[in-house]
């Protein structure tokens, strides 16, 4: 296994003169040996191309890529030692089951007993040891996805395990499954593995770490927890939950914050710098609260949708600004759509930007 330390960018086109001529804007990244990293964000925000300049199919257009300290900016997937899944199966449809999670290891030369325990770890984890002896080519797409899994992590020395989209092919229902098999096979196997997608519970899931990435930029890198609670970037908040944040426009203004038309006098201990900067809160803390509150500002109710596990208020501060408020089931009943109600704006969890930039 390795440390990958990246300190570059990227772009497909030559001499790239603005941010947008760039698939990576100037990076510099560390993925510590061990850990389990996902690669999140939009279609066309650089993922992929990330990954391929890990693994060695893509030579960066500048700076370089370290292994353990090694410059391997140039080196082919094979001289890094490094394992990919791809979207697709990519699997030998006439050898069995067990030949197909063997041949990486034949390949290397691995004494065959050795391939024999290893071969029936990895089936053991991914539930195919029933399968070992049937031929891929019967098998469903499900099953010859598992075994391209397999076939990314039956090596234990190599560098780090590369995974792009890997469960797209998967059925709902066994993508649950997979998703938290392969959190647990991290912590089993204790390989570097870096997983590539746009969904981002399939990341917050399964990564220890995982990088927000937007238009060629990796914008936060950090566990769940902390990408819900301080977003670094508005994008961060934007992106990750469902619905995102609710951001607002706002000024400071001496001790207060102009926002919506009014004023909130801003506690003692919070200290932000004066002029325009945005209000960041998530739904799940915009909570209802008796009219006057300090921090809490009127709105009226347009739209309560009952989600089942909860409610999903949509209110609308004066000025016409509409926000997102989760309301447990069991809450006292909001009034009815039209209805006034007072929101809380600040609090522990009120982040503020300047620019998309998360202020301390
Ligand atoms: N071979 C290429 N030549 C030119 N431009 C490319 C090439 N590959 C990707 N790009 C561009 O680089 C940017 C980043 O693409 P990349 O595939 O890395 O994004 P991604 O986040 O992996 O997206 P997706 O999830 O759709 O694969 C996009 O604007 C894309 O159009």
């Amino acid at each position: 296994m390795a440390r990958i330390e990246l300190d570059l960018a990227h772009a497909y086109r030559p001499n790239p003169q603005q941010d947008s001529d760039y698939a990576l804007l100037p990076l510099t990244m560390a993925f510590e040996d061990g850990g389990a990293y996902a690669l999140l964000g939009p279609s066309g925000c650089g993922k992929t191309t990330m990954l391929n300049i890990m693994s060695g199919l893509l030579v960066p257009s500048q700076g370089r890529v370290l292994f353990d300290g090694r410059d391997v900016t140039r080196a082919s997937p094979q001289e890094r030692n490094i394992a990919q899944v791809f979207q697709f199966p990519v699997i030998y449809d006439t050898m069995t089951v067990a030949e197909n999670l063997a041949f990486p290891l034949r390949n290397r030369g691995v004494p065959r007993e050795q391939i024999r325990q290893r071969v029936g770890v990895i089936a053991e984890m991914l539930d195919l040891s029933g399968q070992l002896n049937c031929r891929a080519a019967g098998l469903s797409a499900d099953a010859k996805q598992k075994i391209s899994l397999g076939r990314g992590l039956v090596r234990p020395d190599v560098s780090a395990v590369l995974f792009d989209e890997p469960l797209t092919v998967i059925d709902p229902h066994l993508k649950w499954q997979l998703r938290r098999k392969l959190k647990q096979i991290h912590h089993e196997l204790k390989l570097t593995l870096i997983y590539v997608t746009h969904d981002q519970v399939e990341a917050l899931t399964f990564a220890d770490q995982v990088v927000v990435m937007t238009r060629g930029k990796a914008v936060q890198v950090g566990p769940a927890d902390a990408l819900f609670e301080r977003p670094q970037h508005t994008f961060v908040g934007h992106f990750i939950g469902s619905p995102g944040m609710n951001f607002v426009l706002a000024e400071v203004r001496g001790g207060n914050l102009l926002l919506a038309g009014q004023t909130l006098p801003l506690p003692a201990e919070q200290s932000l710098p004066q002029g325009p900067l945005k209000l960041g809160i998530r739904p799940e803390y915009l909570t209802v609260v008796a009219p006057g509150s300090p921090g809490a500002l009127p709105a009226k109710l347009r739209q309560v949708q009952d989600v089942g596990t909860h409610l999903m208020l949509t209110v609308e501060l004066s000025g016409g600004q509409a926000l997102k408020a989760r309301l447990a089931i069991d809450s006292p009943p909001p009034p009815p759509p039209g209805g006034s109600l007072w929101v809380q704006l600040l609090g522990a969890h009120t982040c503020f930007y300047a620019g998309e930039e998360l202020l301390p």
